[in-house]
């Protein structure tokens, strides 16, 4: 296994450039599976684990793909299998995004109940209910979801989600997009990866309205066409390196960025004593060496995202105050606090709120996490904190980011990856 070692005190500064989005990658790829025709180009896709798994499971599928210098080239005229297996599905629950398209291409599909999760509660009640809305059949047996459309073909209809949901929005585009007839979302998630998802679903011919929006009208098409694809920048992973400037007194610029996805994150810095300064396509942050405490609640899209808000309360260890850090999406979304009191931090969990004092001294350990942004906060804390900090089990960060040390270490981090045997 790889762990990250890192020698703290080092400021964060210079320039880098974001990755391509993880969380509108997996929805894209998924998207493949809706077209026979010809072959997909997807270009500034992340080399992640992430998007290894998701290939293994198109492979299982049947498709054929390759992967080169960020460029992923998928063809799936060849799919005949419609089962997407435990083995597979239990790594990432992102897989339940191939439910929609296997349901509308071949109006069957039977894919693994994705498996617990390491913050809380995540149910896919809202994929299956939207799934049903458009004729589908669905049996949960032996740990399967059995999905059926009758006559082979779903249909337009009326999808009211009672809340804001990323997934079961992109699932429901995606089948909606092969339907027969017209369909309406409302309350749909308007998050930029949702809004990159249209953009492609349109690339591929679909008749999309109200892109960006909560209200999405799709009017299915009989058939879908291979595309060649631009992916969007990681927005996460923008602001997760823009906090590793903050935490350390230092100045980072962020190129290939889109500042309006990142309103919400970059406004919290501002209040929170950094200078942001954006072009068309990049973000410069400068610390001005002092931290105010500032507040946040995470929440959908355009507000703070749930996924920076481990990192922000990394950050907010080093404020000279207290700060409240609420998550309105995942109540339960905490497994950094313990890891981060650990290096000294002073946290309180009160509910689905953070309460973080500080500043304090943060002296590094062996830190660990089980998931992929609490396992971010732990490598913020690690740049700040005194001494050597090791962030074990490496691989929940490689699901979402792409040569993070490499990238931190370009900034000035002393930081390396390192194997390790675990007993
Ligand atoms: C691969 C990917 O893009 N993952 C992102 C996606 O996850 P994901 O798509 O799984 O998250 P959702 O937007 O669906 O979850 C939002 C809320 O809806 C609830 N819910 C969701 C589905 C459902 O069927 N029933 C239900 O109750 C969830 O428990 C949660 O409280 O959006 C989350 C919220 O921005 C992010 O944290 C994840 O990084
Ligand atoms: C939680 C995340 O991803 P996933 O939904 O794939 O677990 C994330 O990207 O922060």
């Amino acid at each position: 296994m790889d762990k990250l070692v890192i020698r703290g005190g080092r400021r964060i500064s210079g320039s880098v450039s974001a990755s391509g989005s993880k969380n509108s990658s997996l929805p894209i790829i998924a998207s493949t599976l809706l077209s026979g025709n010809g072959t997909f180009i997807l270009h500034h896709i992340p080399d992640l684990q992430d998007i290894k798994t998701f290939t293994q499971l198109l492979h299982h599928l049947g498709a054929e793909t390759s992967f080169s210098g960020n460029t992923l080239n998928v063809t799936t005229g060849n799919v005949t299998s419609i089962l997407a297996p435990y083995e597979l599905v239990k790594k990432m629950r992102a897989s339940i995004y191939v439910l929609g398209p296997l349901l509308a291409r071949f109006g069957h599909a039977r894919v693994s109940l994705p498996g617990g999760c390491a913050f809380g509660p995540r149910p896919i009640d809202l994929h299956l209910m939207a799934m049903e809305k458009l004729g589908a059949r669905i049996t949960i047996e032996t740990g399967f979801i059995d999905a059926t459309a009758p006559g082979g073909k779903l249909h337009g209809a009326h999808i009211d989600f009672p809340i804001s949901s990323v997934g079961a929005t992109g699932n429901a585009l995606m089948a909606a997009s092969l339907a027969e007839g017209t369909t309406t979302i409302s309350n749909a998630a308007a998050e930029p990866e949702i809004v990159t998802l249209c953009h492609f679903l349109t690339a591929m011919g679909a008749t999309i309205r109200g892109t960006g929006t909560t209200e999405l009208e799709i009017e299915g098409s009989q058939s879908l066409n291979a595309a060649e694809f631009q992916n969007a920048f990681d927005r996460i992973e923008a602001g997760t390196l823009l906090a590793a400037a903050a935490i350390t007194g230092g100045e980072i610029t962020v190129n290939d960025v889109e500042p309006e996805q990142l309103k919400s994150v970059l406004k919290k810095f501002v209040h929170a004593g950094c200078t942001v300064e954006t072009t068309e396509n990049s973000v410069t942050l400068k610390s001005s060496g002092k931290l105010i405490p500032t507040d946040i609640t995470a929440k959908p899209y355009p507000a703070f995202p749930t996924d920076m808000q481990a990192q922000w309360i990394a950050l907010m260890t080093q404020a000279e105050g207290t700060s409240h850090i609420t998550d309105k999406i995942y109540h339960e979304r905490f497994n950094h606090i313990p890891e981060l009191n650990r290096l000294g931090a002073n946290i309180e969990i009160r509910k689905n709120q953070a309460v973080v004092h500080g500043p304090r001294t943060l002296s590094g350990t062996k830190v660990m996490s089980t998931d992929l942004r609490a396992s971010a906060s732990l490598v913020l804390a690690g740049l700040v904190a005194k001494g050597t900090t090791e962030v074990l089990r490496v691989y929940h960060l490689d699901r979402g980011y792409e040569k993070i040390e490499v990238k931190l270490k370009s900034l000035g981090a002393d930081i390396s990856r390192e194997s390790y045997k675990e007993f």
